[in-house]
Protein backbone atom coordinates (compact mmCIF):
# COMPACT_ATOMS: atom_id res chain seq x y z
CA UNK A 1 0.00 0.00 0.00
CA UNK A 2 1.32 3.39 -1.26
CA UNK A 3 -0.42 5.33 1.89
CA UNK A 4 -2.96 4.45 4.19
CA UNK A 5 -4.13 7.46 6.69
CA UNK A 6 -7.54 8.66 8.31
CA UNK A 7 -8.19 12.55 7.05
CA UNK A 8 -10.29 13.86 9.91
CA UNK A 9 -14.13 13.53 9.32
CA UNK A 10 -13.49 12.25 5.63
CA UNK A 11 -12.95 8.70 6.37
CA UNK A 12 -9.79 6.00 5.80
CA UNK A 13 -8.00 6.77 2.88
CA UNK A 14 -6.53 4.06 1.71
CA UNK A 15 -3.81 4.79 -1.57
CA UNK A 16 -2.63 2.02 -4.14
CA UNK A 17 0.92 2.55 -6.53
CA UNK A 18 -1.11 0.20 -8.84
CA UNK A 19 -4.77 -0.87 -10.08
CA UNK A 20 -3.99 -4.00 -9.32
CA UNK A 21 -3.17 -3.91 -5.77
CA UNK A 22 -6.50 -1.24 -5.37
CA UNK A 23 -8.09 -4.21 -6.31
CA UNK A 24 -6.85 -6.87 -4.09
CA UNK A 25 -7.12 -4.52 -1.04
CA UNK A 26 -10.95 -3.99 -2.49
CA UNK A 27 -11.70 -7.50 -2.56
CA UNK A 28 -9.78 -8.21 0.84
CA UNK A 29 -12.02 -5.29 2.64
CA UNK A 30 -15.36 -6.93 1.26
CA UNK A 31 -14.54 -10.52 2.03
CA UNK A 32 -13.72 -9.15 5.34
CA UNK A 33 -16.88 -7.10 6.16
CA UNK A 34 -19.32 -10.13 4.32
CA UNK A 35 -17.65 -12.40 6.76
CA UNK A 36 -18.20 -9.98 9.98
CA UNK A 37 -21.94 -9.57 8.91
CA UNK A 38 -22.47 -12.86 8.13
CA UNK A 39 -20.96 -14.01 11.76
CA UNK A 40 -22.88 -11.13 13.32
CA UNK A 41 -26.19 -10.82 11.56
CA UNK A 42 -26.37 -14.35 9.33
CA UNK A 43 -26.65 -12.31 6.23
CA UNK A 44 -24.80 -9.60 4.11
CA UNK A 45 -26.36 -6.72 3.18
CA UNK A 46 -24.72 -5.17 0.16
CA UNK A 47 -25.42 -2.18 -2.19
CA UNK A 48 -23.62 -1.73 -5.55
CA UNK A 49 -23.39 1.27 -8.04
CA UNK A 50 -22.35 1.12 -11.53
CA UNK A 51 -19.55 2.42 -13.49
CA UNK A 52 -15.84 1.18 -13.15
CA UNK A 53 -16.62 -0.17 -9.42
CA UNK A 54 -17.48 -3.47 -10.63
CA UNK A 55 -14.55 -4.49 -12.95
CA UNK A 56 -12.36 -3.25 -9.55
CA UNK A 57 -14.54 -5.71 -7.68
CA UNK A 58 -13.31 -8.63 -10.44
CA UNK A 59 -11.02 -10.41 -7.72
CA UNK A 60 -14.00 -11.57 -5.86
CA UNK A 61 -14.33 -13.87 -8.58
CA UNK A 62 -11.59 -15.40 -7.85
CA UNK A 63 -9.33 -17.28 -5.95
CA UNK A 64 -9.54 -17.52 -2.81
CA UNK A 65 -12.58 -15.17 -2.50
CA UNK A 66 -14.59 -17.20 -4.59
CA UNK A 67 -14.39 -20.26 -2.03
CA UNK A 68 -13.82 -18.37 0.85
CA UNK A 69 -16.72 -15.47 0.61
CA UNK A 70 -19.92 -17.50 2.05
CA UNK A 71 -21.70 -16.21 -1.04
CA UNK A 72 -25.06 -18.19 0.01
CA UNK A 73 -25.87 -14.84 2.47
CA UNK A 74 -25.54 -12.34 0.56
CA UNK A 75 -28.10 -10.17 -0.71
CA UNK A 76 -27.92 -7.61 -2.99
CA UNK A 77 -29.30 -4.28 -4.14
CA UNK A 78 -28.02 -0.96 -5.79
CA UNK A 79 -27.56 2.23 -4.73
CA UNK A 80 -28.31 3.70 -7.87
CA UNK A 81 -29.88 2.25 -11.18
CA UNK A 82 -30.15 3.37 -14.59
CA UNK A 83 -34.15 3.19 -15.33
CA UNK A 84 -33.41 0.63 -18.45
CA UNK A 85 -34.50 -3.12 -19.05
CA UNK A 86 -32.31 -5.36 -17.30
CA UNK A 87 -31.08 -6.33 -20.66
CA UNK A 88 -29.75 -3.22 -21.63
CA UNK A 89 -26.36 -2.15 -22.05
CA UNK A 90 -26.85 0.84 -19.54
CA UNK A 91 -27.80 -1.61 -16.73
CA UNK A 92 -25.84 -1.82 -13.75
CA UNK A 93 -27.76 -5.15 -13.00
CA UNK A 94 -26.72 -6.24 -16.24
CA UNK A 95 -23.10 -5.27 -15.70
CA UNK A 96 -22.81 -6.43 -12.07
CA UNK A 97 -24.36 -9.44 -12.99
CA UNK A 98 -22.30 -10.27 -16.40
CA UNK A 99 -19.28 -8.89 -14.59
CA UNK A 100 -19.77 -10.21 -11.29
CA UNK A 101 -22.79 -11.77 -9.83
CA UNK A 102 -23.42 -14.97 -12.86
CA UNK A 103 -19.43 -16.17 -11.82
CA UNK A 104 -20.13 -16.81 -7.75
CA UNK A 105 -22.94 -18.66 -6.18
CA UNK A 106 -25.44 -16.11 -5.39
CA UNK A 107 -28.79 -17.19 -4.58
CA UNK A 108 -31.22 -15.59 -7.48
CA UNK A 109 -33.66 -14.37 -4.72
CA UNK A 110 -31.39 -12.70 -3.06
CA UNK A 111 -30.88 -10.11 -6.13
CA UNK A 112 -32.79 -7.18 -5.47
CA UNK A 113 -33.01 -4.87 -8.69
CA UNK A 114 -35.41 -2.21 -9.91
CA UNK A 115 -38.36 -3.40 -11.83
CA UNK A 116 -37.57 -2.67 -15.33
CA UNK A 117 -41.41 -2.25 -16.13
CA UNK A 118 -42.03 0.50 -14.16
CA UNK A 119 -42.03 4.09 -15.15
CA UNK A 120 -38.70 5.82 -12.79
CA UNK A 121 -41.13 6.90 -10.41
CA UNK A 122 -43.01 4.14 -9.96
CA UNK A 123 -39.41 2.04 -9.88
CA UNK A 124 -38.02 4.54 -6.99
CA UNK A 125 -41.38 3.46 -5.01
CA UNK A 126 -41.23 -0.12 -5.84
CA UNK A 127 -37.78 -0.34 -4.88
CA UNK A 128 -37.84 1.52 -1.60
CA UNK A 129 -41.11 -0.90 -0.68
CA UNK A 130 -39.04 -4.03 -1.21
CA UNK A 131 -36.27 -2.50 0.97
CA UNK A 132 -39.22 -1.90 3.56
CA UNK A 133 -39.95 -5.42 3.67
CA UNK A 134 -36.15 -6.56 3.88
CA UNK A 135 -36.06 -4.06 6.93
CA UNK A 136 -38.77 -5.34 8.82
CA UNK A 137 -37.58 -9.31 8.18
CA UNK A 138 -34.28 -7.79 9.63
CA UNK A 139 -32.65 -8.80 6.09
CA UNK A 140 -31.35 -5.24 6.47
CA UNK A 141 -30.53 -3.59 9.84
CA UNK A 142 -32.42 -0.84 10.87
CA UNK A 143 -30.33 2.63 11.67
CA UNK A 144 -31.55 3.61 15.87
CA UNK A 145 -30.46 6.77 15.10
CA UNK A 146 -32.76 7.47 11.58
CA UNK A 147 -35.03 5.06 11.00
CA UNK A 148 -33.68 4.36 8.06
CA UNK A 149 -32.40 1.03 6.50
CA UNK A 150 -28.45 0.01 7.56
CA UNK A 151 -26.52 -1.66 4.92
CA UNK A 152 -24.13 -3.60 5.72
CA UNK A 153 -22.06 -1.88 2.92
CA UNK A 154 -22.63 0.21 0.30
CA UNK A 155 -19.97 0.82 -2.51
CA UNK A 156 -20.00 4.09 -4.36
CA UNK A 157 -17.89 5.13 -7.21
CA UNK A 158 -17.43 8.95 -7.93
CA UNK A 159 -17.75 10.90 -11.49
CA UNK A 160 -15.07 13.92 -12.51
CA UNK A 161 -17.61 16.69 -11.56
CA UNK A 162 -18.07 14.98 -7.46
CA UNK A 163 -21.38 12.65 -7.91
CA UNK A 164 -22.09 9.78 -6.24
CA UNK A 165 -24.67 6.92 -6.96
CA UNK A 166 -27.54 9.40 -8.89
CA UNK A 167 -26.58 12.22 -6.54
CA UNK A 168 -25.55 15.33 -8.85
CA UNK A 169 -24.18 18.49 -7.72
CA UNK A 170 -26.56 20.92 -7.63
CA UNK A 171 -29.28 18.85 -7.85
CA UNK A 172 -32.53 18.83 -5.57
CA UNK A 173 -32.30 15.44 -4.71
CA UNK A 174 -29.34 16.40 -2.40
CA UNK A 175 -31.83 17.70 -0.50
CA UNK A 176 -34.05 14.67 -0.07
CA UNK A 177 -34.72 13.63 3.85
CA UNK A 178 -38.03 11.98 3.96
CA UNK A 179 -37.24 9.04 1.13
CA UNK A 180 -35.09 6.08 1.07
CA UNK A 181 -34.86 6.05 -2.98
CA UNK A 182 -35.87 8.51 -4.83
CA UNK A 183 -35.53 9.46 -8.88
CA UNK A 184 -34.27 11.76 -11.21
CA UNK A 185 -35.24 12.18 -15.40
CA UNK A 186 -32.03 14.90 -15.91
CA UNK A 187 -28.98 12.90 -15.29
CA UNK A 188 -26.15 15.07 -16.87
CA UNK A 189 -24.58 11.82 -17.30
CA UNK A 190 -26.85 9.65 -19.32
CA UNK A 191 -28.82 7.95 -19.61
CA UNK A 192 -31.22 10.75 -17.98
CA UNK A 193 -33.48 8.28 -15.83
CA UNK A 194 -32.63 7.07 -12.67
CA UNK A 195 -33.60 5.86 -9.26
CA UNK A 196 -30.65 6.60 -6.35
CA UNK A 197 -30.52 6.05 -2.51
CA UNK A 198 -30.30 9.11 -0.62
CA UNK A 199 -28.24 11.07 1.55
CA UNK A 200 -29.88 9.29 4.85
CA UNK A 201 -29.65 6.25 3.68
CA UNK A 202 -26.15 6.06 2.45
CA UNK A 203 -25.43 7.87 5.86
CA UNK A 204 -26.80 5.39 7.71
CA UNK A 205 -24.65 2.61 6.60
CA UNK A 206 -22.41 0.37 8.52
CA UNK A 207 -19.81 1.02 6.02
CA UNK A 208 -19.74 3.15 3.11
CA UNK A 209 -16.68 2.75 0.20
CA UNK A 210 -15.50 5.46 -2.46
CA UNK A 211 -13.73 3.65 -4.85
CA UNK A 212 -12.31 6.18 -7.38
CA UNK A 213 -9.24 5.89 -10.09
CA UNK A 214 -7.63 8.35 -12.64
CA UNK A 215 -6.25 11.90 -12.76
CA UNK A 216 -10.08 13.15 -14.73
CA UNK A 217 -11.35 12.97 -11.19
CA UNK A 218 -8.26 14.08 -8.64
CA UNK A 219 -9.48 17.56 -8.43
CA UNK A 220 -13.29 15.98 -7.58
CA UNK A 221 -11.24 14.41 -4.73
CA UNK A 222 -8.98 16.94 -3.38
CA UNK A 223 -12.88 18.76 -3.09
CA UNK A 224 -14.48 16.25 -1.74
CA UNK A 225 -11.85 15.17 0.92
CA UNK A 226 -9.68 18.00 1.64
CA UNK A 227 -10.14 20.79 4.14
CA UNK A 228 -10.96 23.73 0.98
CA UNK A 229 -12.58 25.59 3.22
CA UNK A 230 -16.65 27.33 3.01
CA UNK A 231 -15.93 29.03 -0.48
CA UNK A 232 -16.61 25.64 -2.73
CA UNK A 233 -19.88 24.37 -2.90
CA UNK A 234 -20.21 21.17 -1.89
CA UNK A 235 -19.44 18.13 -3.52
CA UNK A 236 -22.38 14.77 -3.33
CA UNK A 237 -18.75 12.72 -2.36
CA UNK A 238 -18.33 15.47 0.08
CA UNK A 239 -21.98 14.87 2.04
CA UNK A 240 -21.43 11.44 2.34
CA UNK A 241 -21.05 11.53 6.24
CA UNK A 242 -21.54 7.89 7.46
CA UNK A 243 -23.39 9.11 10.94
CA UNK A 244 -22.15 6.04 12.60
CA UNK A 245 -20.66 3.68 10.30
CA UNK A 246 -17.24 3.84 8.92
CA UNK A 247 -16.66 5.48 5.43
CA UNK A 248 -13.18 4.45 3.29
CA UNK A 249 -11.72 5.33 0.61
CA UNK A 250 -10.05 3.54 -2.12
CA UNK A 251 -8.08 5.64 -5.04
CA UNK A 252 -5.32 5.12 -6.95
CA UNK A 253 -2.18 7.41 -7.39
CA UNK A 254 -3.81 9.45 -10.16
CA UNK A 255 -6.87 9.99 -8.59
CA UNK A 256 -4.90 11.18 -5.09
CA UNK A 257 -2.63 13.14 -7.07
CA UNK A 258 -4.25 16.30 -5.79
CA UNK A 259 -4.76 16.15 -2.30
CA UNK A 260 -2.77 18.04 0.06
CA UNK A 261 0.26 17.06 0.80
CA UNK A 262 0.43 14.54 -2.13
CA UNK A 263 3.31 15.54 -3.62
CA UNK A 264 5.50 15.42 -0.44
CA UNK A 265 4.42 11.70 0.20
CA UNK A 266 5.92 10.42 -2.96
O1 LIG B 1 -24.73 4.29 -12.59
C1 LIG B 1 -23.87 5.14 -12.48
O2 LIG B 1 -23.58 5.93 -13.38
C2 LIG B 1 -23.15 5.20 -11.19
O3 LIG B 1 -23.52 4.44 -10.16
C3 LIG B 1 -22.29 6.38 -10.91
O4 LIG B 1 -22.47 6.99 -9.67
C4 LIG B 1 -20.85 5.90 -11.08
O5 LIG B 1 -20.48 5.11 -9.98
C5 LIG B 1 -19.93 7.07 -11.21
O6 LIG B 1 -20.36 7.84 -12.31
C6 LIG B 1 -18.51 6.64 -11.44
O7 LIG B 1 -18.45 5.91 -12.63
P1 LIG B 1 -17.04 5.50 -13.21
O8 LIG B 1 -16.34 4.80 -12.11
O9 LIG B 1 -17.32 4.61 -14.38
O10 LIG B 1 -16.36 6.80 -13.60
Amino acid sequence: MALSGAHKDRGELRIQESLDELCTDLADYIAELSEVSVKERGVFAIALSGGSLIGLMGKLCEAPYDKTVDWAKWYIFWADERVVAKNHVDSNYKLAKDGLLSKVPIVPSHLHSINDSLSAEEAANDYEFVIRQLVRTRVISVSDISDCPKFDLILLGMGPDGHVASLFPNHSVLNEEDEWVTFITDSPKPPPERITFTLPVINSASNVAVVVTGSSKAEAVHLAIDDVGPDFPSLPARLVQPTQGKLVWFLDKPAASKLDGSQSSE
